[in-house]
């Protein structure tokens, strides 16, 4: 078998047209969606992910807004900044690109995000009402991975889905977010004793481990719909995923790429929730 290519870039760039129009109806309202991005430091990846943040809004007609500051900033001048921004009427999404300095506690930061404005979805009153299928701002790389799954035709319900890593901000919340749709979630982490053994029972893989070319055709069950979130740097200094997509792409039935397949809709979900919170501003 040969997978098909999910081409997150493409579907990307049909979301965005929808949130284009939307932005324009909400100007029309006198509602420009605004996006504050904090960046501490000088991580050259961070700073990467924050120029591709910028350019995003600058298409979709929204206002972005690039805070910047410098590596040895006092914890209590990060939250100040943030409660500003809490209060700011032009601002509509608050994101502090991750990760931080080690001198300041991540938790604390986000918490003080206020939930209306927490558009990565990484504050616990969010994941709650995720948990509880509520209304939330929902985190932007599992957001975009279902949105890929459903413009593929993708369905859900029903499937063992396995999902190997287990961080907040991506493992977590996916194996979340399938469960809201019915299938049947495995997590898989650094303690799991036989992996190969949960994966090659996957109708849906989900990986995001940080390991260049970890998941091989061996982990795959014929035919699987295999997602790939690592965003790693080969030996070449290329960009590569956690699947070792070669072999991978001839056994699975499905394959999301690295690059052009989750990162755009990451950004192109990020620019969703702005907008939704734009929109609910006016409620
Ligand atoms: N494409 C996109 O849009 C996005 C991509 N990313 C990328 O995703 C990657 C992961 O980020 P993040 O979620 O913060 O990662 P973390 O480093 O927080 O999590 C990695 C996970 O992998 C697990 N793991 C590590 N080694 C193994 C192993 N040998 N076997 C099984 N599981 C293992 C860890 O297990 P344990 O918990 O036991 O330690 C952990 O749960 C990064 O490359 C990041 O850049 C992140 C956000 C968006
Ligand atoms: N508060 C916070 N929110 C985040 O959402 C967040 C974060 N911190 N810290 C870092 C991770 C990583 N992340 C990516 C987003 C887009 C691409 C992306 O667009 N990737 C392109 C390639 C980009 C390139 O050329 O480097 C692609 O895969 O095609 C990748 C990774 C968001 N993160």
């Amino acid at each position: 078998m040969t997978a098909k290519i999910i081409n997150g870039k493409e579907i990307a760039a049909k979301k965005r047209i929808e949130i284009g129009e939307e932005v324009k109806q909400l100007k029309a309202k006198v509602v420009i969606p605004g996006l504050a991005v904090i960046l501490v430091g000088n991580n050259h990846a961070s700073r990467t992910y924050v120029n591709i943040k910028q350019k995003a809004c600058e298409e979709l007609g929204m206002y972005s807004l690039l805070i910047e500051m410098p590596e040895e900033t006092k914890e209590e001048e990060l939250l100040a900044k943030i409660e500003e921004l809490n209060g700011d009427p032009k601002i509509h999404g608050i994101l502090v690109q991750l990760p931080l300095p080690k001198h300041i506690d991540e938790k604390k930061v986000i918490e003080t995000i206020i939930p209306a404005k927490d558009v990565d979805g990484f504050h616990p009153i969010n994941i709650g009402r995720m948990m509880t299928g509520q209304n939330a701002f929902l985190p932007c790389a599992p957001y975009g991975i279902m949105v890929l799954l459903e413009e593929s035709g993708i369905s859900v319900s029903g499937k063992n889905a396995v999902v190997v890593g287990r961080s907040n901000i991506v493992g977590k919340p996916i194996g979340q977010l399938l469960l809201n749709q019915n299938a049947t979630v495995t997590y898989c982490h650094s303690k799991t004793k036989d992996l190969k053994l949960h994966t090659t029972q996957a109708d849906i893989l989900i990986v995001d481990v940080r390991i260049a070319n970890f998941i091989k055709a061996e982990h795959i069950k014929e035919g699987a719909i295999v997602i790939d979130v690592g965003i790693n740097r080969n030996e070449a200094g290329k960009l590569c995923g956690d699947v070792a997509f070669d072999e991978v792409s001839e056994k699975a039935g499905y394959i999301t790429p690295v690059p052009k397949g989750v990162g755009p809709m990451t950004i192109t979900m990020l620019m969703y929730n702005t907008l939704k919170s734009a929109k609910e501003s006016l409620r």
